[in-house]
């Protein structure tokens, strides 16, 4: 993973999430991201919503998303009272070549993966810094039930998983929108995500992990001079 300065970072989150908001036309059903590249997007079509008046109706990924995008005017609707979803942008943590994801840096892999599936395309959309030769540095988050969740804790550790517990800013234990722990699981680097990720979700306790193996359709990367784009055009997602 090549590093840039936070400032230069979110500058080509920004073009990539502006770029993305193109892709977001007068009736379609939107799957909404979580984390700050998909805050750009949401502010971008907040005010396309209110200045051009775009028209579309917004699933949410997570608690915070939806807020941020209603507070923005934008209509947000409950994934069960819709067929399916036309598109969902949402952010990445690491993505290589094989377009092979980790997801959940901001612990909404759960939700994400369920609306992902339900999209009839995905699209990401990352700074230059995120896309890798392969996956592994950034800690590959495993949503965990909690009840017995000491015992899951147990076995990444004993099959060199290095698992830590995440914990909020405040040190307390970090709970998803479901009301789940998040086990950060530190690899350094992944070898063979399909075994590792049958492994992982093969773990009574597990309620799924961020790993998004060839699953998205195009990764739109902010890189200086322009945004560009990634087209996987043979994505075939495991979970569907
Ligand atoms: O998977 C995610 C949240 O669960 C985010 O999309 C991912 O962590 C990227 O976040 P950011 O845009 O803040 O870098």
């Amino acid at each position: 993973m090549s590093t840039i300065n936070s400032e230069l970072q979110n500058k080509l989150k920004k073009a990539a999430a502006v770029k993305a908001a193109d892709y977001v036309k007068d009736g379609m059903i939107v799957g909404l991201g979580s984390g700050s590249t998909v805050t750009m997007l949401v502010d971008e079509l907040g005010r396309r919503v209110q200045e051009d008046g775009l028209n579309f109706t917004g699933v949410s990924t997570s608690i915070s998303t939806a807020k941020q995008a209603e507070s923005l005017g934008i209509k947000i609707s409950d994934l069960d009272s819709i067929d399916t979803i036309d598109l969902t942008i949402d952010g990445a943590d690491q993505v290589d070549s094989d377009f092979n994801g980790i997801k959940g840096g901001g612990g909404n892999l759960f939700w994400e993966k369920i609306v992902a599936a339900n999209s009839k395309k995905l699209i990401w959309i990352v700074d230059q810094s995120k896309i890798v030769d392969r996956i592994g540095a950034f800690p590959l988050a495993v949503d965990v039930e909690p009840f017995g969740s000491h015992h899951v804790l147990k076995k990444f550790s004993d099959a060199g998983f290095n698992p830590v517990v995440r914990t909020d800013k405040n040190g307390k234990i970090f709970k998803t929108d479901s009301n789940n722990i998040i086990l950060d699981l530190h690899l350094h680097k992944i070898n063979d995500p399909d075994k590792l990720s049958n492994a992982l979700i093969n773990t009574v306790g597990v309620v799924e992990h961020g790993l998004f193996l060839n699953a998205v359709n195009e990764v739109v990367v902010g890189k200086e001079g322009a945004p560009q784009i990634m087209i996987n055009s043979k994505a075939h997602p495991s979970y569907q």
